[in-house]
């Protein structure tokens, strides 16, 4: 992935002309699959000044694969007008210096903290304990397993990293599942027995966080099911999930007036 910027000074007779070209410019952008994303913003304290950020598959797939597609023709058509008004135009990769900030709460955070993480596991393992079907997986269960998974899905939930730090990681957790050869009904009631702890411990109920929890679930079980099979090799290592809200970030009404 990498970033291009352009930077344009667009006289102030000429701005609403060139913000209506690039929303039609921005149609075959949008279409080819070698554009990520894109972005047109007007400077607040200089409005001559525009950035366009283009977020491309590679710089290769920019120069090659989009200047000699289908798209190009007709979005550079809108644009081209403009090309005497560009001051930057620029690819740009990430030094790895990047994060979100704290606007949108972590799942973490919205569930509750390192404590209802705590009691959904100890709720989630007595029933565990007694279930028929997935019982017998745990009979020589660890008394700690509930806690280490607790530290595990805080931690994929954007908790603190204490389940890499203290508890081996991503490598420890695939292997406590190699060979286990979990079946599809028995993940279906590890999940099933994981909503109703969460009901019982009172793990926020709104639609966006519980989507999210059982995105993650979903995609979890489904994993660990298929390393659990006897011919898995899956790899030993490999970075720690990070689940995120996904589309749904939580809904917070506009202030009234
Ligand atoms: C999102 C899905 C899952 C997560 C996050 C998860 C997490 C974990 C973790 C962190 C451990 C190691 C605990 C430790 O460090 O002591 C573990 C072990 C284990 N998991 Fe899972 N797991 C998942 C799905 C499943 C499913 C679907 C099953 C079976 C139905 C299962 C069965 C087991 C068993 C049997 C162990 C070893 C228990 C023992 O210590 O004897 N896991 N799991």
């Amino acid at each position: 992935m990498i970033v291009e910027y352009l930077r344009y000074r667009v006289p102030g007779d000429r701005r609403a002309e060139f913000e209506a070209a690039y929303a039609r410019a921005a149609v075959p952008l949008a279409a080819a699959p070698q554009c990520v994303d894109y972005e047109l913003t007007r400077s607040t304290d200089e409005p001559e000044c525009y950035v366009l950020r283009i977020r491309w598959t590679s710089a290769e797939d920019h120069l090659g694969g989009f200047r000699g597609g289908p798209h190009f023709k007709e979005f550079f058509a809108e644009i081209s007008p403009y090309v005497q008004a560009i001051e930057e135009m620029r690819h740009y990769e990430s030094t790895g210096v990047q994060g979100t900030g704290a606007s949108v709460p972590t799942l973490y955070e919205w569930a509750g903290g390192a404590a209802a993480f705590d009691r959904l596991t100890d709720v989630f393992y007595a029933k565990v304990r007694e279930d028929e079907l997935v019982g017998p997986l745990f009979a020589h269960m660890d008394p700690g397993h509930p806690a280490h998974v607790a530290l595990w899905l805080a931690e994929v939930f954007g908790g603190p990293e204490r389940y890499s730090t203290e508890h081996g990681g991503y490598s420890h957790m695939v292997r406590r599942h190699l060979g286990r050869s979990i079946s599809e009904p028995q993940r279906r009631r590890w999940v099933g027995l994981l909503l109703d702890a969460a009901d019982e411990v009172g793990l926020p109920d709104d639609p966006e966080f519980r989507a999210a929890f059982v995105g993650y679930l979903e995609w979890g079980t489904r994993i660990a099911l298929a390393n659990s099979q006897p011919d898995a090799t899956p790899p030993l290592t490999a970075p720690m999930p990070h689940w995120g809200w996904g589309v749904a970030p939580p809904y917070v009404a506009p202030a009234e007036g």
